[in-house]
């Protein structure tokens, strides 16, 4: 099939082609229920369940095409639009492919800070956002400065052992790039995740473009909350609830037990462990929790 001419009256929502944020793009796509199938080598899926064409880009360039209308929706870094320098909306914060752009330094070299660096030598993959932090530090514009950016596409953390750079401006997660190519951080230019980005003037049909957000919206949450469930003895729910408050309320139901009810409320995930420990100091019994495979919220 022809997908190209089968894009009009579609909704272009630009992913990530490859790299750190493919898989979990495709983890969201897939709970939000917008089907697609991929064909081998093909960067244009047509989603099968919604007026939607999935166009797959490599991360840096999704901030372009939709910044220029050309795609309505994306997801890629904060990062990548910082970087490209370029005015979308940033409605969610999808808060996966969490990481820092640092300034990154010998661990056994002389700088110490980064104004030592002024007239040095820096090479990133981030040149844009690299000869913002050095101009400032300078107290000059871009085309002043006497740092020197230098662009290099991948594995950055090389430059300095190779005599190319002084210093390097490049992403860190769990350090063990930088810490395996014997540098150290001295300074945090950005701190950034995913991002589901809009273009200020989207082409597709505004309820098209919300639905899409609130299917989002219900992955991130059901990925954050459990539904917890317990029964709870009278005398003390009012303790019990401040443990469980739930997301607007928790829901009380009687049971036919008259001393009792059965409480049930989204709780955090990441706090479960503490909850249930509480919960249960506090006299509830029979206490469950189950995954939430979906929602709106
Ligand atoms: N180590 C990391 N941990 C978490 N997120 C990262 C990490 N590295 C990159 N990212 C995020 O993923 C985005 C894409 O990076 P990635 O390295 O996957 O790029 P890419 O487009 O696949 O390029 P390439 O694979 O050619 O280097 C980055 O802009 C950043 O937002
Ligand atoms: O702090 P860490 O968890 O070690 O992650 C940091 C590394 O991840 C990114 O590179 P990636 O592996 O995506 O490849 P690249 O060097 O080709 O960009 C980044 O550029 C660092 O090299």
């Amino acid at each position: 099939m022809d997908l190209v001419n089968h894009l009009e009256d579609r909704l272009l929502f630009a992913i990530p082609k490859k790299g750190r944020l493919y898989n979990k793009c495709v983890e969201i796509l897939n709970g939000s229920d917008i089907k697609f199938h991929r064909s081998q080598r093909l960067d244009i899926a047509l989603s099968t369940s919604l007026p939607i064409a999935l166009i797959f880009l490599p991360a840096a360039d999704i901030p372009m095409f939709v910044g220029e209308g050309k795609c309505d929706l994306g997801i890629t870094g904060y990062d990548q639009v910082r970087e490209a320098d370029i005015d979308v909306e940033l409605p969610i914060d999808l808060e996966f492919g969490k990481c820092k752009l640092q300034v990154q330094v010998p661990a056994n070299g002389p700088y110490k800070d980064p104004s030592e660096l002024i007239g040095k030598t820096i090479v990133s993959s981030f040149t844009n956002l690299a000869s913002k932090y050095f101009a400032d530090l300078e107290g000059v514009p871009v085309d002043k400065m006497t740092t020197k950016i230098k662009y290099v596409g991948g594995s950055v953390e090389a430059s300095c052992a190779l005599g190319v750079a002084d210093a390097i401006v490049d992403l860190v997660e769990s350090g063990e790039t930088m810490r395996a190519a014997g540098l150290t951080d001295i300074a945090t230019v950005l701190d950034t995740s995913a991002h589901l980005i809009q273009s200020k003037n989207p082409k597709s049909d505004k309820d098209l473009i919300e639905t899409i957000k609130s299917r989002i919206e219900g992955v991130m949450a059901a990925q954050k909350y459990v539904y917890c469930t317990y029964n709870a003895p009278k005398s003390n729910l009012k303790n019990l609830l401040k443990v469980t408050p739930g997301r607007k309320a928790p829901t009380i139901q009687n049971i036919d037990d008259e001393g009792w009810v059965a409480v049930s409320s989204m709780i955090e995930r990441k706090q479960k462990g503490v909850i249930l420990d509480e919960l249960k100091k506090e006299g509830a019994t029979d206490i469950l929790v189950f995954e939430v495979s979906n929602c709106r919220v």
